[in-house]
């Protein structure tokens, strides 16, 4: 039958150890192990069925995602998982909600923003889930603009209290996840004002409802902001509004490791940068690059897998029609997501590690690599969930029609996905931050002041400026150090164009507002780059597993030289490669492709998915589509009766023709 034999004849053919490679994409074989015991966990559970969300109302869907997320807690408090298992556990439930941001904003920002006191204090009560927090620092006025907000947090010194205060309908908090329905508490960003003077943004831990009936606390407004693009999808999710009428909290609620404020009412700075206010936001861009992967590999698995059970046109020898897969346009368009998957995969695991370090060394006070921390974040998370983003929509596309179905998966995984490109930090603004540490980058060359961590190569700045790439034949593209060099060059190039640009301007900040477009593009140069070395890294580290290197090689370099092909006119108008080199780039990628073609679903069965996770009658494990599609489409309610509601009202009376006189 269609579909079963094809998936079983395309994993008869992969041509690498599948086991070892689900190890290389987990991350170790640990990580594996408990990926896999607790996806099936869930996938098993009745309770964590997700199959009806996209039909239901708003307030049933709500109250639907409440009970899945006590039954989490109540599992991982039954089995006594560990913090990872009970993360994974959160990760297959595959349901925004408050959780979300009560462990991957609240408490990580009392960790990374309070004094040991206040994590003494507050951690206990967040681990145990006896307040839940959620993060408000956007309001209806600002976002981008941290800077910009307006909520006040006003010391009085009679009382030892702050008193936060919404002072406009536009310093109202708008958008916190959580916040609308559920959280108890939330750290709420706001200035900072003593004796009149405004000292800038800071975090304070807010009560906001009450322990135990949940109504707000006096001077408290609060509800959910609405509904939201697509159905079910981020709808699970309540995010809220906010408003404070003069609400007083104790000075202690503060969040005090970046500044103090004394019982006299004195601000003492201590150490560490002021940027470590925005601390959480780093970390959870760091997350966000990881999960790009996830949610590009879920759509590639579904498109990929359907792609070898659909055929259309081509009749063969034996009768049978072509599989799409085998189609080179849809080879071109599939087989670059795929590879970025990977690509994703492996940068979000170095960023994870820079993070890591960078952590380390802020607790010995070393700040020097919080720049660059910052920037890899920030122009990491714009390119993997703007690439992530496009990639779901190209996967639908590339699933035809069906594609199109809510049981295919695709379209709640967008409409999920795509605020990714928006919240914690809109991409384009955080490129421009990239683009601001390029161009101070290139302006100290030659200070003496050495470029370092993923700025190294613009000390190469000579030898960048002038090189030629070397390729004369399509194989010579295969070569790590031809591919690398031709991204460095790039990215030297466009940024120091950028820089010689800017330096025509008397005022720099207007110079860098007009230049602002080929600064986002010198700033995506530089990522890609990133993308791209840390590819090439990984595959100098040992590799287990038959044909498991091969493999990767061939999805490094399909994705370097699709995002050659891709920006081109960079290449080219920077003279880092010549037109007869592009065309060879491109004969090589074609040939990349033949060599992926038939490891095509080997390589999505590495993610590991069950078929739960996927939720995709086109992506199911066995390739049964046409049956299950059938069956699908008979759960609608729209189809519980035969006749429509509605139909005695709406369309007899057209048929019948009884509207007619009423119109004449
Ligand atoms: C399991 C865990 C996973 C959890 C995932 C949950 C996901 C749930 C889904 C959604 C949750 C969503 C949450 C949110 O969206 S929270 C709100 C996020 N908001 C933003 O991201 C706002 C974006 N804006 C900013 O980050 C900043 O305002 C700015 C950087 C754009 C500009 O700030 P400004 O104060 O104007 O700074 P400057 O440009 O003047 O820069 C000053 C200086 O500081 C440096 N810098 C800026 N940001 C940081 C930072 N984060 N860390 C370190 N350093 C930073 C900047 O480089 C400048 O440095 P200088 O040039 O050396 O002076
Ligand atoms: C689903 C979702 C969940 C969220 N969850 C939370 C949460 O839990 N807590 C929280 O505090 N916030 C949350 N947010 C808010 C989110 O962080 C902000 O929406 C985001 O930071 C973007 O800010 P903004 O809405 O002000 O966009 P704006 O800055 O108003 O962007 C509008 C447009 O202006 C452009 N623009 C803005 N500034 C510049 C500039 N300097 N140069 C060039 N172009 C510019 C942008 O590129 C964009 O095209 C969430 C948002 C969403 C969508």
């Amino acid at each position: 039958m269609a579909g079963f034999d094809d998936l079983a004849s395309e994993r008869s053919k992969a041509q690498f150890d599948v086991e070892e490679m689900k190890v290389i994409w987990a991350g170790s074989r640990h990580t594996l192990e408990v990926s896999d015991r607790i996806s099936r966990l869930v996938a098993n559970d009745p309770v964590f069925r997700k199959d009806t969300r996209t039909m239901l109302s708003r307030k049933d869907l709500f109250k639907n995602t409440l009970r899945k997320a006590a039954h989490a807690w109540k599992r991982i408090i039954e089995l006594r998982l560990s913090e990872e298992e009970a993360a994974e556990l959160r990760f297959y439930v595959d349901e925004p909600a408050f959780m979300d941001l009560h462990w991957g904003m609240f408490i990580p920002t009392i960790k990374g923003q309070g004094t040991e006191e206040q994590q003494q204090k507050w951690l206990p009560l967040a681990y145990k889930m006896k307040i839940i927090g959620c993060y408000a620092q956007t309001e209806l006025g600002h976002g981008s603009n941290v800077q910009g907000l307006e909520t006040t947090a006003t010391f009085d010194p009679q009382t030892d209290e702050f008193i936060i205060h919404s002072p406009t309908l536009t310093s109202s908090k708008w958008w916190p996840g959580g916040l609308g329905k559920v959280s108890t508490h939330a750290v709420v960003y706001g200035r900072l004002i003593i004796d009149s003077k405004d000292y800038g943004v800071n975090g304070f831990i807010v009560q906001l409802r009450s322990l135990d009936d949940h109504l707000p606390l006096p001077g408290i407004t609060i509800g959910d902001i609405g509904m939201k693009f697509g159905s079910g999808a981020y709808n699970t999710m309540d995010n809220g509004v906010l408003r404070f009428d003069h609400v007083r909290i104790p000075r202690d609620q503060m969040l005090m490791r970046v500044s103090q404020v004394t019982r006299e009412g004195k601000l003492v700075q201590s150490n560490v940068p002021w940027q470590l206010v925005y601390g959480t936001m780093v970390y959870v861009r760091q997350k966000i690059v990881s999960d790009a992967s996830c949610a590009l590999s879920r759509a590639v698995c579904i498109a990929t897998r359907y792609s070898a059970v659909r055929r259309q046109f081509g009749l063969q020898s034996n009768g049978i029609e072509t599989q799409v897969i085998d189609y080179k346009t849809q080879q071109s368009r599939l087989f670059p997501l795929l590879a970025s998957a990977y690509a994703f995969r492996f940068v979000g695991e170095w960023l994870k590690w820079l993070y890591m370090d960078v952590n380390q060394r802020l607790q010995a006070s070393d700040f020097s690599t919080l720049p660059e921390a910052h920037a890899c974040t920030a122009g990491l998370k714009s390119l993997t969930t703007s690439a992530t983003a496009d990639g779901i929509e190209e996967c639908r596309k590339l699933c035809g029609g069906h594609g199109y179905l809510c049981s295919s998966g695709l379209p709640e995984l967008f409409a999920v996905y795509i605020p990714a490109c928006t919240y914690e930090g809109d991409n384009i603004v955080l490129l421009l931050q990239v683009a601001r540490f390029l161009i101070k980058t290139v302006s100290q060359l030659g200070s003496g002041k050495e470029p370092v961590g993923t700025t190294v190569y613009m000390g190469r700045v000579e030898q960048l400026m002038q090189c030629h790439c070397a390729v004369q034949k399509a194989e010579d593209w295969l070569k790590p150090s031809v591919i690398l060099e031709a991204f460095e060059a790039r990215s030297m190039r466009m940024s120091v164009a950028s820089a010689q640009n800017l330096a025509k301007f008397d005022n720099q900040e207007e110079g860098f507002l007009e230049l602002s477009a080929d600064l986002v593009q010198a700033a995506v140069a530089h990522c890609q780059l990133i993308v791209v070395s840390k590819f090439i890294e990984k595959l100098q580290q040992d590799i287990p597993g038959k044909g498991v290197k091969g493999q990767l090689e061939a999805l490094c370099n399909i994705y370097a030289l699709f995002i050659l092909h891709k920006h081109l006119g960079d290449f080219l108008s920077t003279g880092c490669i010549t037109p007869k080199q592009a065309s060879l780039a491109n004969a090589q990628l074609r040939s990349l492709y033949s060599q992926v073609r038939p490891n095509a679903i080997a390589l999505v069965d590495a993610f590991n998915y069950t078929d739960h996770y996927l939720s995709s009658v086109l992506g199911r494990y066995d390739g049964n589509v046409y049956p299950k599609l059938y069956e699908e489409a008979w759960k609608d309610p729209l189809n519980d009766s035969v006749v429509p509601d509605g139909y005695q009202e709406y369309i007899q009376p057209i048929l019948k023709q009884q509207l007619r006189n009423a119109r004449l």
